[in-house]
């Protein structure tokens, strides 16, 4: 069987893991419903929090069974109603202050197959596009890992988290390759209209692999909002489904379904199609010697601004 039905959750979390779950657990019952082989959950499915820091200490737990309400919750719902689930959500550090920015993948005993910590933490200033200015890393320890992709009965999960979107090098390291990339995210509402299908089709025609990408929506308390649009992409780079995103004429659900039908063969058909693997490995020693050459360069520019003023001095003198 390469076809399996997966369901895509759009959520509103909200404050705290208690007020979110409530609208999270009756999706469980749909999906299944539905036979659907796996349900896919946002990143911070659990919480989103006008206080992160705070919210850390209080909210944020290991991953270990009996440890974390809200993951033992989901690992008994995934056990009774049999579905795989992969969900983003916040896990205590080694520092109180800060949590990992973590994607988990449950199997349908409630087992973790996979851990992946967000590796690239959204760090911007976008206040003069009427966006937010945010500092992901004072609330949050980065990952430092780029896990291997995760068998599942819908296929290969290649595992990264909403930020990571824009860098296009962890899914070229995966192996086996994925037959899925998955992208649980909270994207922001001044960058979503222009980056968020883009960059989420790219991945998937590079990659040439489905992209499942869960995302939040709507207002999580006054004054944060997520952009919405969950999406699934085909390894064609196609739409193959999307639910709405948040505008000031649209009221979203607090918790919506998307279902969609993945099947392997089509990426390995598009695979064998255009041969993009075999090219870069033929390409590898040429990326490398570039690499060397940008790396020294760059550490050239850096350690060299006192050099750079002293041949100034010289180049002045010398005319
Ligand atoms: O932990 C939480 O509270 C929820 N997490 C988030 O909202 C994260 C980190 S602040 N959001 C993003 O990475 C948005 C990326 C984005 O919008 C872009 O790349 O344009």
């Amino acid at each position: 069987m390469t076809k399996s039905l997966i369901a895509v959750a759009q959520v509103t979390s909200r404050p705290t893991p208690s007020e979110t779950l409530p609208h999270i657990l009756p999706l469980l019952a749909q999906v299944s419903a539905r036979n659907a082989s796996i349900l896919f959950l946002p990143e911070a499915a659990d919480y989103i929090s006008p206080t992160p820091k705070a919210a850390a200490s209080v909210h944020a737990h290991p991953l270990d069974k009996g440890k974390n309400p809200f993951l033992d919750s989901l690992r008994a719902g995934a056990k009774e109603h049999k579905l795989w689930i992969n969900v983003g959500l916040h896990e205590r550090s080694t520092d109180p202050s800060r949590c990992w920015n973590t994607s988990v993948v449950l199997d349908t005993e409630g087992k973790i197959r996979g851990v992946y910590r967000k590796v690239h933490l959204f760090d911007v200033d976008l206040q003069d596009r009427g966006g937010p200015k945010i500092l992901e890393s004072s609330t949050t320890v980065p990952g430092e890992v780029i896990v291997d992709p995760v068998q599942t009965p819908a296929g290969l999960v290649g595992l990264q988290i909403c930020y990571d979107l824009r860098f296009p090098t962890p899914p070229t390291l995966l192996y086996p390759r994925p037959h899925i990339l998955t992208y649980p995210s909270a994207f922001a509402l001044s960058t979503g209209p222009v980056h968020w299908s883009l960059l989420l089709r790219a991945r998937a025609v590079e990659q040439q692999c489905y992209v499942v990408a869960s995302a939040q929506v709507g207002e999580h308390f006054s004054g944060r909002a997520s952009w919405g649009q969950t999406l699934v992409a085909s390894p064609w780079g196609e739409i193959l489904g999307e639910l709405p995103s948040t505008s000031p004429t649209n009221r979203v659900p607090e918790a919506e379904l998307l279902f969609v039908e993945i099947d392997t063969s089509a990426v390995d058909k598009v695979r064998q199609e255009m041969p993009l693997e075999a090219s870069r490995r033929r390409a590898e020693s040429t990326y490398e010697e570039a690499r060397k050459r940008r790396l020294g360069k760059v550490e050239e520019e850096r350690s060299g601004v006192d050099t750079l003023e002293e041949r100034e001095g010289e180049q002045v003198g010398s005319i």
